[in-house]
């Protein structure tokens, strides 16, 4: 599991640091690490090499000086741009100045076009905004690749949200730990390949603000069979979804829930004979009364917004089992609020909506998608799976987690039923909701990326690589033996 902080977090995590380490040494430490990571982005060949330094008002124009004064000292042509001139961090000024750095505060649009690599120190963790025009401009007649320091500049450090000029960066260089920016929306996207640099903050640090769950942990989280198992213990799947107009959503839903785990799915609703015809290991009824007991219902993929799809919602979460309430249940619960009613609020339950399906239930998600989802798992006290390029879960206990997307092969028609129907098997499993949903979203990502290699696909071909996925991930956790 990775741990990502919040900037206001961090800022008190290095406080607490500065306070006890010599002046100085931190930001030289932190230069450093950008400087070895920028000698490996210009390797093989290092001498006469040009970088060139966008420099900003504050410490991380400072980073970016002290690892200028560590790169010419390996031989590199270094030429910082301020663009701040008398604000410029003195002590790092000084120190690329003594080791024959070129510094200029005009003119620079040529420096910029030369160099073989730049390096964004424009603004770190104490901006707000996007690039000012001057930045701006010169941030457009870069063609070399990008290294930004602590974050691509102009995007927003605690919620990755880009509202206008930003600098796309070919790396990143984190220093102590990641940021909301380095795993959310596009603001990662303009990060780039991320390189963490140790400084030394991790013990100042408390509980991450947000967790990222990694290949190897969803792996070892997977539920699979023991030695002890049938088909009851390990949980029994229901799905409530499907119409005669949306036969297809059920189908997803239902293959997703029987490919994710081996314990048993019953399926509820109209869609029964098609069902039956691809799935015959399901169970299939007409109606949710007559479904039988279940561990987890997944309800609301092409289920309608009418009156039936309200009763048919109303017995679900009249059932007290774990819920996945995706879809049109979303849109049930967001105009019935006394279906809210019919809920048991000690029994988890998991939503699954895009920003159209949140606003109804919860209003405009905002840039900051992490305090939105926590603000709705509160109010409602369930697990929200706010669905984007990153994902984001968000448990009513204050429990963020990310998924930041790698691709976006999964963004097509009926991929959320696939979604829906892993999240309920995990919860069927006995899974902690907040953890299954998190788990869900990786294996459905892994899914699509197999699925496509590179072309589009339909919702069918990512749910067929379901198993693949699960593999990926159980082969991620085992151990490596020499
Ligand atoms: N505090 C520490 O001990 C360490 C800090 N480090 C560096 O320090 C950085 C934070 O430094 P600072 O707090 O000085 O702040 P920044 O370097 O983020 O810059 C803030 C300055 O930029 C200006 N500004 C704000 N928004 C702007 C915008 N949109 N366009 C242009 N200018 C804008 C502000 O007036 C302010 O002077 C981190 O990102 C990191 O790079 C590292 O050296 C590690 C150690
Ligand atoms: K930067």
């Amino acid at each position: 599991m990775k741990g990502v902080w919040t900037t206001d977090h961090v800022r008190e995590a290095e406080n607490r640091l500065l306070a006890r380490v010599p002046d100085g040494s931190l930001m030289r430490k932190a230069a450093f690490g950008l400087a070895t990571v920028a000698l490996r982005m210009l390797a093989p060949r290092v001498t006469g090499r040009r970088v060139t330094l966008l420099v900003g008002a504050g410490n991380n124009g400072g980073d970016a000086l002290w690892a200028g004064a560590f790169l010419r000292r390996r031989g590199v042509a270094v030429t910082a741009v301020l663009l701040a001139p008398d604000r410029a961090h003195p002590e790092g000024l000084a120190a690329l100045r003594k080791t024959g750095g070129r510094v200029i505060t005009e003119d620079a649009r040529e420096a910029v076009r030369a160099a073989d690599l730049v390096i964004d120190g424009i603004v770190g963790l104490s901006a707000r905004g996007p690039l000012r025009p001057a930045a701006a401009e010169l941030v457009e007649q870069v063609s070399a690749p990008v290294l930004a320091v602590d974050l691509p500049s102009g995007v927003e450090p605690d919620t990755g949200a880009v509202n206008g000029p930003a600098v796309t960066a070919t790396a990143t260089v984190t220093f102590g730990c990641h940021k909301p920016v380095h795993v959310l929306g596009e603001g990662a996207k303009r990060c780039g390949e991320v390189h963490l640099v140790d400084i030394g903050l991790r013990p100042e640090l408390g509980e991450p603000d947000i967790t990222v769950l990694e290949h190897a942990d969803v792996g070892r989280l997977w539920p699979v069979p023991g030695p002890t198992d049938d088909k009851y213990t390990q949980g029994v799947t229901g799905i409530s979804a499907g119409s005669s107009a949306y036969p297809g959503a059920a189908w997803l839903s239902t293959g997703a829930a029987t490919l994710a785990t081996s314990g048993m799915v019953r399926y509820a609703g109209p869609a029964a004979e098609a069902i039956r015809a691809s799935w015959p290991e399901v169970i299939t009824t007409g109606s949710v009364a007559d479904a039988g007991r279940v561990q987890a219902w997944v309800v609301g993929p092409g289920m309608g917004t009418g009156a039936s799809a309200k009763e048919v919602l109303a017995q679900v979460l009249e059932a007290e089992v774990p819920v996945c309430a995706d879809a049109d249940a979303i849109t049930l619960l967001a105009k019935h609020e006394d279906l809210w009613d019919a809920r048991d609020p000690a029994t988890p339950m998991v939503l699954t909506p895009h920003d159209r399906e949140f606003a109804r239930l919860a209003g405009e998600v905002g840039d900051d998608r992490v305090a939105a989802a926590l603000r709705a798992a509160k109010r409602f006290g369930v697990v929200v799976l706010l669905k984007g390029h990153s994902t984001v879960v968000a448990a009513p206990d204050g429990r963020a987690l990310v998924n930041p997307a790698r691709s976006s092969w999964a963004a097509t028609a009926g991929s959320g039923d696939v979604l829906s129907g892993l999240i309920g098997s995990l919860l069927a499993s006995g899974m902690d909701p907040w953890l299954a949903a998190g788990c869900a979203a990786m294996a459905h990502e892994l899914a699509g990326e197999l699925a496509a290699e590179g072309a589009p696909i339909p919702a069918g071909a990512l749910l067929r690589q379901v198993p693949d996925a699960i593999r990926v991930l159980r082969a991620a956790a085992e151990p490596v033996t020499p």
